[in-house]
């Protein structure tokens, strides 16, 4: 736990921990409902399977990214090919047209 208290929670599914937990991915792309966040937010993390506590974030970049936008450098802040990233926004989202990315650093 952090000593400083976060400002909001985000979830992450559970199969992305360990990468989120090496540093490995340092960005995520959530649509509109998930815009909110900040430059400077600390986020309370968690898996969204069970809500199970793992690690505190703080938010260093927001911005809107196109999903025809996503590049091999997206891919390579999410640890995975851009071709696995678009399959995975599509079968999290469906068809979507702007994502909001978030890059944060771990606490
Ligand atoms: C659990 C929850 O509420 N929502 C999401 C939404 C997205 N993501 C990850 O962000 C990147 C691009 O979307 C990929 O790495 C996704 O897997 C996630 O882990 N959890």
């Amino acid at each position: 736990m952090s000593r400083i208290s976060c400002d909001a929670k985000i979830t992450f599914f559970e199969r992305f921990e360990a990468d989120i937990l090496s540093g490995a991915k340092t960005i995520t792309l959530r649509d509109e409902s998930e815009s909110h966040f900040r430059v400077g937010d600390r986020l309370s993390v968690s898996t969204f399977e069970t809500g199970r506590y793992f690690c505190d974030i703080q938010v260093v970049r927001v911005e809107a990214v196109a999903f025809e936008a996503l590049n091999s450098r997206h891919a390579e802040q999410e640890n995975m090919s851009l071709e696995q990233l678009k399959a995975v926004i599509t079968e999290i989202y469906g068809e979507i047209e702007t994502l909001y990315l978030i890059e944060y650093r771990l606490l």
